[in-house]
């Protein structure tokens, strides 16, 4: 299969170089695995979004496959790339598992590495800076020889950006689920100005920003308000349970208005 490598110029940015939201389209996957009727569908949901304006799917294949399939991927990059060119094709995952032959054979736009055990429940954590740097380096370094955008997945702390950046990756992926479960309370903005430190910390050291991980309606705009230039967020397990009761038209077109409401803001101050 052509790999599906876009030119660097190419950054698949939402409109005036707004945040773009990719849909993860994971728990399409769980929902279909418990059946072998092949219903929903991940193709259809994910044409459906990017129908609606989504800027880009995201897949989690798991070594135990629990949702996203080997097939998944493969038919994902296949669709995106003959009818979605401008699409960004995020894949996700340990690069000492199964990740990286993924990326070998499909080349994606972007690979997000993250640091989960085998069995893990869901993502809780991110990479750890210099423990990891070793283990990381070449596969950081044969990515980036794919022409693949690297991105890590990473806590919000501002010290760990310049590992990062001496890695050689292009991108953070925030883990923003402490401030998903701090939404509300009166830790909101301790938590937040955690991730606006990082962010800053990792824009200084020329890292692109992405975040994502229980990102919701409700807490998405104001995360976008308070963190500097974020490019991308992913967003899976809310969207997704939102898509059940409002369709995936209305709900991409919802989260992207999330998207706008924290830069008129921005714009009109
Ligand atoms: C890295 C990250 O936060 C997401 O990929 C999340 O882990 C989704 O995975 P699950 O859908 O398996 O929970
Ligand atoms: N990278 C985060 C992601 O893809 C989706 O996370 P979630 O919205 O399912 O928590």
């Amino acid at each position: 299969m052509n790999p599906l490598v876009a030119p660097e110029s190419s950054s698949h940015h939402a409109a005036g170089g707004r945040c773009a939201l990719s849909v993860n389209v994971n728990k399409v996957a769980l929902l279909r695995n418990t059946r072998h009727l092949g219903i929903p569908s991940v193709l259809r949901a994910a044409e459906a979004c990017l129908l609606a304006g989504a800027q880009g799917i995201t897949v989690h294949p798991r070594p135990d496959a629990r949702h996203i399939r080997s097939q998944d991927v493969h038919e994902l990059a296949e669709m995106l790339r003959r009818d979605w060119p401008q699409v960004e094709y995020n894949i996700e995952g340990n690069p000492t598992q199964n990740l990286m032959d993924f990326v070998r054979e499909l080349r994606p736009h972007q690979v997000t590495f993250v640091p989960d055990s085998e069995d893990q429940f869901t993502s809780d954590h991110g990479w750890q800076f210099p423990a990891d740097l070793q283990r990381l380096a070449p596969l950081v370094a044969e990515a980036k020889a794919l022409g693949v955008r690297v991105s890590l997945f990473m806590d919000p702390v501002p010290e760990a950006m310049a590992f990062v950046a001496q890695l050689g990756a292009d991108r953070v992926e925030l883990y923003t689920e402490t401030y998903a479960s701090a939404f509300g309370s009166e830790r909101e903005a301790a938590v937040l100005a955690g991730f606006t430190r990082t962010a800053e910390a990792a824009l200084a050291v020329g890292l692109g920003v992405n975040a994502g991980h229980d990102l919701n309606r409700d807490n998405l705009t104001a995360f976008l308000r308070a963190v500097p230039g974020v490019q991308e967020v992913s967003i899976g397990h809310a969207l997704i349970a939102d898509a059940l009761e409002l369709g995936y038209a209305e709900t991409v077109r919802e989260y992207q208005r999330c998207i706008q409401r924290a830069y008129v803001r921005a714009e009109s101050a």
